[in-house]
């Protein structure tokens, strides 16, 4: 399959891509409302697709079976609760689950399938609208915006991203270890970097920044000063 052309004077996009827990989403969503541009977490989409496979008992090692279920999951973005918004899957609300680490491994399991990444290229790139567009992941920098005028790629210690969702997690109710987290953090670190297609990387155009010990609003800040003067 090629790729249709993108054309470079459709709306501006801002790429922010980096492992779990560099900040993306929070980073993404801030920025995004500071714009008033439109923001897509594209981890939601594979996230989405892993809890429809798991839904219809399909087994994660079943690849042909992933790209159907890939074509076929409808995902809604609904109203915000806290500051994300409810992600409907076939038409469940699918929030809670979705941001479990289960659903991410599941996530990133099925995210290295070349035929599932193929199958949501354009459901990604659809979120490209006026005035503009936010997208966080892990090649959107990379492979799905590659002419984005702008691209972050956060990082943050081990340690620190762990306990980030340490406090994510607790704050919502699910019980979790630090050690644990620890563990899947790395353990996702290392299939989504290593993976044949489209691995984490930085874009060789994207700003680093190492958000080890800055506060939200410093790395808000440093993404904002990145665009041209409004
Ligand atoms: N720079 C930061 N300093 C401290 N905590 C942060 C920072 N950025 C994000 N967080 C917190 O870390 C957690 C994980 O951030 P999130 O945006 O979900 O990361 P990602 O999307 O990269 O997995 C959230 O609870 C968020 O509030
Ligand atoms: N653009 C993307 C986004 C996510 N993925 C995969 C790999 C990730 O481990 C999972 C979950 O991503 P998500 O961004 O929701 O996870 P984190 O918030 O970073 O923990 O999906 C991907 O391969 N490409």
């Amino acid at each position: 399959m090629t790729d249709a052309p993108i054309d470079p004077s459709r709306a501006p996009v801002l790429t922010i891509d980096g492992p779990s827990g560099s900040g993306k989403g929070t980073i993404s969503r801030h920025v995004a409302r500071a714009l008033g541009w439109h923001y897509l977490d594209s981890g939601a989409l594979y996230r989405a697709v892993g809890i429809a496979a798991s839904w219809a008992d399909i087994d994660l090692s079943d690849a042909s079976a992933l790209v159907r279920c890939t074509f076929d999951t409808e995902i809604e973005f609904g109203d915000e609760v806290g500051d994300e918004p409810r992600v409907i899957v076939n038409g469940l609300d699918a929030t809670d689950e979705l941001r479990t680490e289960t659903a991410g491994a599941a996530a990133s399991a099925i995210a290295a399938i070349p035929e599932v990444r193929a199958a949501l290229k354009d459901r990604q790139r659809a979120f490209r609208r006026a005035p503009g567009l936010v997208a966080d992941g892990r090649d959107m920098g990379t492979v799905i915006f590659p002419d984005a005028g702008i691209k972050v790629f956060l990082t943050a210690s081990a340690d620190e991203r762990a306990e980030r969702r340490y406090k994510q997690l607790k704050e919502k109710g699910v019980s979790v270890t630090l050690p644990g987290l620890l563990r899947e953090i790395l353990a996702r670190d290392a299939r989504d970097a290593n993976r044949a297609v489209a691995p984490l990387r930085p874009a060789d155009d994207a700003v680093r920044i190492d958000t080890t010990g800055l506060s939200i609003d410093a790395v808000v800040e440093r993404v904002l000063a990145l665009l041209p003067a409004r």
